[in-house]
This record gives C-alpha cells, sequence and structure tokens, in this order.
C-alpha cells in the first residue's frame, strides 16, 4: 500500500473528488502484494469479519460472517440507470441517471468517516489483451480488497498498464456504515438502505450498503455482466453469465464448451467436472463469466475474465466436487457464512456427516439436532482459479478458447429433459429465452419459483432484454453456419415422484457431454421431438452407471401435456417485451405449438 504512483489525470481526481465527499480518514492505493494481503487480513481479523483458520487444515485461509441481512444480490435493489428509460426494458429497475446520483451523492457524504478508502486499479481478463479491460474500484471494505486481490488482477501492474489515459470503468462502493468518533466498528458493517447502480452510458458502477460479494465486488457480476453487456451490444459481441470448459475425448480430440446456468445450478460443478467415464478429459477455464467475440475464422471465442472461484459452498464434496476440494486444500481461501469446526475448519451441509459440534454462520453453537443448517444456502468459497487443478493451459490465452457448443440449463423438477439440441441458431437463442429456472438463495428473496431467465442472464441484462434476444440472433447472422457454436438445452435437475434427482449429475454429466460432442462430430444418434433434437435413451453411454429401471427414460422424456401448460407462460413472457420481441422467437413458440398438436 503506496501512495499513488500514477499521472492518469481523471483518476486522480475522481479520487479526489470521492475522498471529499465520502471524508475517509486515510486514502490507500492498493498495490495487490502478498504484504498488502497479510496487512489486510489482519486488520480484518483484528476488526473481527475474519477469523483465521487452523492452517493445518485450511493454510492461509479465512471464515467471515456476514451480516445476517447481508448475504445475497439484491435484485429489488439492483437499478441500471440509463438516459431513456426505454432502454431498461422491461426486466430492469430504473431510475433517472440524474435523479439516482443526487440520492446516491447523499448517501455517500460523509459515508467513509472513520474508515480508509482503498483504491483497487484491477483488469477483467488478461493484462496483454489488445484492448484491456480495466476498472477502478474505490471501496471503504478491507473485505471486499482482500476478496477483490483474489477475484481480479489488481494492484501494480493493473495501475502502470493503464498509463495516464486509459479508459477505465469507475466503480464506487461503500458499505454506508461511517464510525462516528468514540464509536466501535462492527465485523460486519453494512447500511440497510442499499443501492446498486449501474450507469450504462458513462461506464459507471454505484453501489452503496452491502458487503456481500454480487454486490460489493464490483469486478465481477456489476461490470463483467452488466457494463461489459452493454459494450458488447455495441461492439459485436458477448458478455455472458456462462463456465467455459475444455474436454478432450479419448481419442484425443478436443472441444470447447460454454454453459449458462443461472445462479447456484450448477456452473462452478460443470467446470471443474471429474469425468466418470475412463479416457475422458475436462479442464477448467472459467465457472461463472464468459467474454466471447468473433475471430477472423467466423469462430466464436470465448475468455474468462475473472481470477478467481466465488462457489457455492453447500453441496460441495469430494463427491460431488473433488476438484473444488482440491483447490481449497492449497488454502488462500475466504469461506464466508460457511460453519466452523471446533479445530478450525470449515463445514457445511453436503460435506458428509456433520461432526458433533460447529459454529453456524450466525456464530451460534450448532449440533446436528439443532434444526436449522449451519451454513447459509448461499454460503460461499471465494479461492485463485489459479490453485484449480484442472485449469486448462489456454485460460491466460487473450485470445481465447474456439467454442463449439453453447449450453444453456437450468433448474426444474418437471417439463425439461435432461437434454435436448437445437435445430439451429434462431432455435438455440429461442432456447435461451425461454430458459426457465426456480429461483435459488443466490439472490434475496422466495426460493423454489419457477421463473424465465433468458441465457441464466435476467439479473445480469444491462439493457432492454429484446435488445439483448435481438443482439443474439443478430450475432448468428454475421458468422457462416458451420462456425456457429451447436446450442443444446440441459437440466440436471428433474425430479422422480418421491422427489429424488433422475439423473445423479456431477462428475456423471460427461455422459450427457459425451454425446453433445457425439453431434457435433455429426455422429450420436437423435431424434425429433416437439422441443429439439433428443438423444434416445440408447444413444447416452451409462456404461458403469446402475439407474432404476425407467429413470433415463424419465429424465429424457418430453410430455406434450407439460409442455403445452409452458406455452401460456411463455406467451405472458414474450408479451412483456413489447414490439422489441424478435418476430423470429414468436414465430419458433407459433411452430412449438404447431408441432405439440
Ligand atoms: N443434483 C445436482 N446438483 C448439482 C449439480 N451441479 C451442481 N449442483 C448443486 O447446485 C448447487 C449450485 O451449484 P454451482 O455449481 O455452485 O452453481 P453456479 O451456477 O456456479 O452458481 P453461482 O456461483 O451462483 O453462479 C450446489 O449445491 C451444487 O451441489 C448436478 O449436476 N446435479
Ligand atoms: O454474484 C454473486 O453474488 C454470486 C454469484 O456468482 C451469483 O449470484 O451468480
Ligand atoms: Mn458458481
Amino acid at each position: 500500500m503506496s501512495a499513488p504512483t500514477t499521472d492518469h489525470r481523471d483518476l486522480l481526481t475522481w479520487v479526489r473528488q470521492v475522498a471529499d465527499l465520502t471524508q475517509p480518514d486515510r486514502v490507500v492505493w492498493c498495490d495487490g502484494s502478498d504484504d498488502e494481503y497479510r496487512r489486510l487480513t489482519d486488520e480484518l481479523v483484528g476488526t473481527g469479519t475474519l477469523v483465521r483458520l487452523n492452517p493445518d487444515h485450511r493454510p492461509a485461509s479465512f471464515w467471515a460472517r456476514t451480516d445476517p441481512s447481508d448475504v445475497a444480490r439484491v435484485e429489488e435493489r439492483t437499478f441500471i440507470c440509463s438516459a431513456d428509460e426505454a432502454d431498461a426494458g422491461p426486466t430492469n429497475n430504473w431510475v433517472a441517471p440524474d435523479e439516482m446520483k443526487r440520492t446516491m451523492t447523499e448517501l455517500y457524504r460523509g459515508a467513509m468517516r472513520g474508515r480508509a478508502m482503498y483504491v483497487i486499479p484491477f483488469c477483467m481478463g488478461p493484462l496483454d489483451a489488445e484492448d484491456p479491460k480495466f476498472g477502478v474500484e474505490i471501496t471503504d471494505s478491507a473485505y471486499v480488497v482482500a476478496s477483490m486481490r483474489i477475484m481480479t488482477r489488481m494492484g501494480s501492474a493493473v495501475l502502470a498498464a493503464m498509463g495516464s489515459d486509459a479508459r477505465y470503468v469507475r466503480a464506487l462502493h461503500s458499505v454506508g456504515a461511517p464510525i462516528e468518533p468514540g464509536d466501535a466498528d462492527v465485523p460486519w458493517p453494512c447500511s440497510r438502505t442499499k443501492y446498486i447502480s449501474h450507469f450504462p452510458e458513462s461506464r459507471e458502477i454505484w453501489s452503496y450498503g452491502s458487503g456481500y460479494g454480487g454486490n460489493s465486488l464490483l469486478g465481477k457480476k456489476c461490470y463483467a455482466l452488466r457494463i461489459a453487456g452493454v459494450l458488447a451490444r455495441d461492439e459485436g459481441w458477448l458478455a455472458e453469465h456462462m463456465l467455459i470448459i475444455k474436454v478432450t475425448s479419448p481419442e484425443g480430440r478436443v472441444r470447447h464448451i460454454a454453459g449458462a446456468f443461472p445462479s447456484a445450478c450448477g456452473k462452478t460443478n460443470l467446470a471443474m467436472l471429474d469425468p466418470v467415464l475412463p479416457g475422458w478429459k475436462v479442464e477448467t477455464i472459467g465457472d461463472d463469466i464468459a467474454w466471447m467475440r468473433f475471430g477472423p475464422d467466423g469462430r466464436l471465442y470465448a475468455i474468462n475474465p475473472e481470477f478467481g472461484l466465488f462457489g457455492v459452498a453447500p453441496g460441495t464434496d469430494w463427491t460431488t466436487n473433488a476438484n473444488a476440494m482440491r483447490t481449497l486444500a492449497r488454502g488462500n481461501a475466504i469461506f464466508t457464512n460457511v460453519a466452523r469446526t471446533d479445530d478450525g475448519d470449515v463445514w457445511w451441509e453436503g460435506m458428509g456427516d456433520p461432526p458433533a459440534h460447529l459454529t453456524s454462520w450466525t456464530g451460534e453453537s450448532w449440533t446436528p439436532s439443532s434444526g436449522t443448517p449451519s451454513s447459509h444456502p448461499n454460503s460461499r468459497f471465494c479461492v485463485p482459479i489459479g490453485q484449480c487443478p484442472t485449469l486448462a493451459a489456454e485460460y491466460d490465452d487473450p485470445h481465447g478458447v474456439p467454442i463449439d457448443a453453447i449450453l444453456f440449463g437450468g433448474r426444474r423438477k418437471t417439463t425439461v429433459p435432461l437434454v435436448a439440441e437445437a435445430r439451429d441458431w434462431t432455435h438455440g437463442v429461442y432456447l435461451g429465452a425461454t430458459l426457465s429456472s426456480e429461483t435459488t438463495a443466490a439472490a434475496a428473496g422466495e426460493v423454489g419459483v419457477v421463473r424465465r431467465d433468458p441465457m441464466a442472464m435476467l439479473p445480469f441484462i444491462g439493457y432492454h432484454a429484446g435488445d439483448y434476444v435481438n443482439h443474439w440472433l443478430s450475432l448468428g447472422k454475421s458468422a457462416p453456419d458451420a462456425a456457429l457454436p451447436k446450442i443444446f438445452y440441459v437440466n440436471w435437475f428433474r425430479r422422480d415422484d418421491d422427489g429424488g434427482f433422475l439423473w445423479p449429475g456431477f462428475g456423471e454429466n460427461i455422459r450427457v457431454l459425451k454425446w453433445i460432442t457425439e453431434r457435433l462430430d455429426g455422429r450420436g444418434a437423435a431424434v425429433e421431438s416437439p422441443i429439439g433434437l433428443l438423444p434416445p435413451p440408447s444413444a447416452i453411454d451409462v456404461t458403469g452407471l446402475s439407474l432404476p429401471p425407467g429413470a433415463l427414460e424419465a429424465a429424457l422424456a418430453v410430455d406434450p401435456d407439460e409442455w403445452r401448460a409452458e406455452l401460456p407462460l411463455i406467451t405472458e413472457w414474450f408479451e412483456r417485451f413489447g414490439d422489441k420481441l424478435p418476430a423470429a422467437l414468436w414465430a419458433e413458440l407459433d411452430a412449438l405449438r404447431a408441432r405439440l398438436g
């Protein structure tokens, strides 16, 4: 941590203006060094925000508990403040930019009193990219600085690369909890008033009141999806909520697959898949965000703009996601809202049998008979992606990897089969635009409610959702058909009558990926169905898998009655887009209705 070593005038001016407004005790320019990280985490241990875990179990790792009101993204308090209200569309909250800035300026006034104000220069994607995507986050949270160091490329090297005039996204964050003279700080400062605001025209992010990941690590959803999405629309590329993997067959055939699933619906797990089929290899490139642009050969190339993993803890175990467990075993992790064992390790639901005693995410003594989960369902681990044993060598390549297939997936108990293939790009965009999923604990609000979530981007589209699906359609026209990725629709979460999962998921998902790669190779059997091309059950390799009789058939089934019941829901969804809904998507819906009879 040092004085600014930059002559970037615009940045220096902005930092001074923010300090004048927010009145911090001191301004700290973050250099991203190990020393700085050690100092910050020591301070956080001092304030009780972090608890150091037992280094025998978890080297250089920490346990954090949030305020119980500050545990997830707050979609109700997230705003797209475009100049024109119409540009925010039917799926976003909108407030006029001037009005939002007036309101939030008053909230920021004096908001950092008694605190340090940290300046974090960061870059989304490799620094040696042709057009590096810089940002600077100003925050009064040391937890945010420590987390941003794991999640982004940040510090002195970024500031140097920005030179004196690089364009950057201004990302301002305050927990909104000034410390008045004589008052003590609390372990998790935050405010009841929360705003997560985006100004797409000026490429600014203003966040207030929350310290939780998606609301405060502004390089992630706010920049890499909502602001980058607007840039992508204007510049002809895609900023998507997708994992990226490299899949190698036993014959050595390499395929790259991107997949969009809503929050807490399986991206991190698929990104780190440990294949059960012999000879198959899956390597990780990204687990949450993909930036994709067409290369000179007409193919779509994807990079992961992030530097770390911010994964859902519950359900993560040696049996479900051994690679995540291996990544975490190397240490350097921050665990938020999980439970702590008496000997200084972490535990969460899904990690085998519970220990006899824990300290729960709310800080209370917990035993298996407590009757409540020990960890919050949206508890998270934050860890450098470089520690992932399956990280692909291509991860750092600024040109990215050519995408062969795109998966759209949701969490549906019924209706949606294990896998279906789109007939063509337009049909695939239709499948993405009508994607539905049950809500999860990743966002504040009710859990388990089916909602439409276009391309798993509902909370992250920074402009009109109709323009967004149109952008997808028009990109399909800009490349030769043969070069476009094939699109598939998947659902790992279908249930049987007793409520159990019909498909075992996790490492077994390689069986579905195998069929997908066979389809890419022009092999692999497929049968027509009203919703797309389906594998006959015999086309899924179930060697070594014992499923209950009829389970695979049930997982793959398309029930016309269930799909007829979807039609009015899809119609209602499309009507929300008004005249922005591309005619081609209405035509797809009409064709589906006709096929269902
Ligand atoms: N049954 C089943 N559950 C799964 C599967 N994959 C993931 N899950 C569970 O779904 C939850 C969320 O999975 P993640 O992989 O963390 O989801 P994500 O899409 O990365 O979530 P975000 O980080 O919020 O974007 C975890 O509890 C997983 O254990 C699967 O194939 N089958
Ligand atoms: O953004 C967050 O807070 C966590 C996350 O990855 C998601 O919700 O999709
Ligand atoms: Mn994830």
